[in-house]
């Protein structure tokens, strides 16, 4: 039997279990039986951070075990969770993670949090996504269960796929089965979007390793790099990305440069449990 302190966080209702430690602490049985809704705390995913010979850092496991490189998400709740415990100087600072260093500022701590985060460049080539096309697909034909949908693969450090055109009665069976596409050898996370404009459109993420969530913060990030490679939205200028959990502000830059998003982050409660549960 194992104590575990744990603290809860939000951002635009993506929720997370925030560890202090480093994810060798919890197998993955451990993480599945936390982040079970009706067994355990309930989340999408579990968040490792501290500081490590002078850098923040954070690893990501999803709510079914698997590793994620990056969570825009999460690295908001992560941010503010360093500033709020003082293990880190100021409020703006670079967090380490699996898809490289990302620069925070925290921009308001008492509830409702706010944080920007500047994302790395995004990348449409296919070895990094990873994806298995000859050249970058942007807006281009995928069939999936006689579908005849157009998609853009991005990667924001993590895989993204995104569709403006899918049909809103196939997304529930869509997600899923663009998911596990086998030109995604990492699988993806699939995004939904429809254009209300061109600085604005609501999105659906149907994530790797946790599913339908309430928001994404790479997936919006994605989505945005999608509206404007296929020229729905302008670079530089703000896109306001609306899940079903709430806005993120999100600023695509010129071509190789990071992109920001802006959003909130929440501590819900602090907990102690004993493992394992
Ligand atoms: N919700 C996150 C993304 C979490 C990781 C994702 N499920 C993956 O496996 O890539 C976000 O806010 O970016």
């Amino acid at each position: 039997m194992r104590p575990l302190l744990f603290e809860k966080y939000e951002g635009l209702g993506n929720d997370f279990v925030v560890v202090e430690g480093t994810s060798s602490m919890l197998s993955t049985d451990d993480v599945m039986r936390i982040c079970d809704r009706h067994r355990g705390i309930g989340a999408d995913g579990v968040l490792f951070t501290g500081v490590s010979a002078g850098r923040p850092f954070m690893s990501v496991i999803n709510a079914d075990g698997s590793t994620a490189e990056m969570c825009g998400n999460g690295l908001r709740c992560v941010a503010l969770h360093l500033v709020r415990r003082g293990l880190v100087d100021g409020r703006t600072f670079d967090v380490d993670t699996d898809a490289g260093p990302h620069a925070v500022r925290v921009l308001e701590v008492a509830a409702p949090g706010r944080v920007e985060v500047s994302m790395r460049a995004p990348s449409l080539a296919p070895r990094d996504v990873p994806a298995r096309f000859d050249a970058p697909l942007i807006d281009g034909e995928l069939r999936a269960d006689g579908v005849v949908l157009h998609g853009t693969a991005v990667s924001m450090g993590n895989p993204h796929l995104v569709t403006f055109d899918a049909p809103d009665a196939a997304r529930l069976r869509l997600g899923p089965m663009l998911q596990d596409d086998r030109r995604f050898p990492e699988k993806v996370n699939v995004g939904f979007a429809t254009m209300k404009g061109r600085g604005a459109m609501q999105l659906h993420v149907y994530e790797r390793g946790s599913g339908w969530t309430q928001a994404c913060g790479t997936g919006a990030c994605a989505a945005a790099v999608a509206a404007v490679e296929t020229g729905r939205a302008s670079r530089g200028a703000p896109i306001e990305v609306v899940l079903p959990g709430g806005p993120l502000e999100i600023v695509v830059g010129e071509a190789g440069e990071r992109v920001r998003m802006t959003g909130p982050a929440r501590h819900v409660f602090s907990g102690r449990l004993t493992l394992p549960l």
